[in-house]
């Protein structure tokens, strides 16, 4: 049975311990051992053996939940304190072997079947995009094939680097081999910058993916790349994986394989609002590498991506829980 049938436990309250004190869990919300199972376990991915570039990633999921500090329990754009409608709480990090890529990918789906058994969607922090695909072949065995939303500067549907499968830079075309996307509703949205060649949006297309660019979201708005959006997607079982190198590198300096032009911080979370009717599943926020990031504008922007998924959820959670009930 879950806590979560009794009043969630929330985060710690900051007008009594101060905000900067003690260690830092997503949100200052209790850690998952603490309340036996969750309706969203917030989940850190220490792992960045899969880059082609900039390694650091493994570090992203601590220094998220160090910015995430400053998140507060209301959330106004959504009119929900998503804490209070649905227990969500912070699992800790999976513990992944950095020198075997292959192994790496088996403890990240196993750890994830495992926490998506209780019941719980998943919200994971940090690591490099490879882990994008054993968190999808979870998903997909309890939702079937999912669809897709990915924020990224990239594509990630690449074949192999250095004869490598597994890498940050092909999680997506594994994950259509596999059969565990839905490959009516597939959306890149953000790409930009110099590709290989012109063959990578062909095989690309082919896959099923349809392209926001950076610039269409600038020309159109998020509003109209949102309603877009949420029409493919419909009542789809949805995962979010959101590249933070989606965002422009001013405001997400601190990540691996930077691009430039890319979207605004408040681009991206005003198009999460706008899918907030969308059944998403899980979500993870990936390519947080601190150690190239500077004032933590890369993790608060994270912290605050993830605060907008976890709202969603949590919204979801409450308004499924009415209907049973
Ligand atoms: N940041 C991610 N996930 N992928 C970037 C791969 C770009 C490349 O090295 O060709
Ligand atoms: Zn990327
Ligand atoms: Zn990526």
């Amino acid at each position: 049975m879950s806590s979560t049938s009794g009043t969630p436990r929330g985060p710690i309250d900051s007008s009594r311990v101060p905000r900067y004190a003690g260690p830092a869990t997503f949100a200052r919300l209790p850690r998952l051992d603490e309340v036996g199972t969750a309706d969203v376990a917030v989940v850190g991915v220490p792992f960045d053996s899969g880059v082609s570039y900039r390694p650091g990633a493994r570090f992203g999921g601590n220094a998220i939940r160090e910015a995430s500090r400053l998140l507060r329990p209301y959330n106004p754009a959504q009119d929900a304190s998503p804490f209070a409608l649905a227990q969500v709480a912070d699992g800790g990090d999976i513990a992944v072997n950095p020198f075997n890529i292959n192994e790496a990918v088996e403890t990240v789906e196993a750890a994830a079947d495992e926490l998506l058994g209780t019941g719980a969607r998943l919200m994971t922090l940090g690591g490099d995009h490879t882990i994008a695909l054993p968190l999808l072949r979870s998903v997909a065995k309890k939702h079937g094939p999912v669809a897709l939303l990915h924020f990224d500067a990239h594509l990630d549907t690449w074949d192999t680097y250095f004869g490598a499968e597994y890498t940050h830079g092909t999680p997506f075309r594994r994950a259509v081999e596999e059969g565990i996307l839905d490959t009516e509703a597939l959306s890149h949205v953000g790409t930009r910058g110099p590709l290989y060649g012109k063959q990578d949006l062909t095989d690309d297309e082919k896959m099923g993916f349809g392209i926001v660019t950076s610039a269409d979201v600038y020309r159109r708005g998020a509003d109209e790349v949102a309603d877009q959006l949420r029409q493919r997607i419909g009542d789809r079982p949805l995962y979010i994986s959101i590249d933070i190198d989606c965002l422009d590198p001013a405001h997400a300096p601190g990540t691996g394989t930077p691009e430039a032009g890319g979207m605004t911080s408040r681009e991206l979370l005003e198009i999460l609002r706008g899918l907030a009717s969308c059944n998403l599943v899980s979500a993870d926020v990936v390519e947080v590498a601190p150690a190239y990031d500077h004032a933590e504008i890369t993790s608060v922007a994270a912290s605050h991506t993830a605060y907008e998924l976890t709202t969603i959820m949590s919204r979801q959670i409450a308004a499924a829980r009415s209907t049973d009930a």
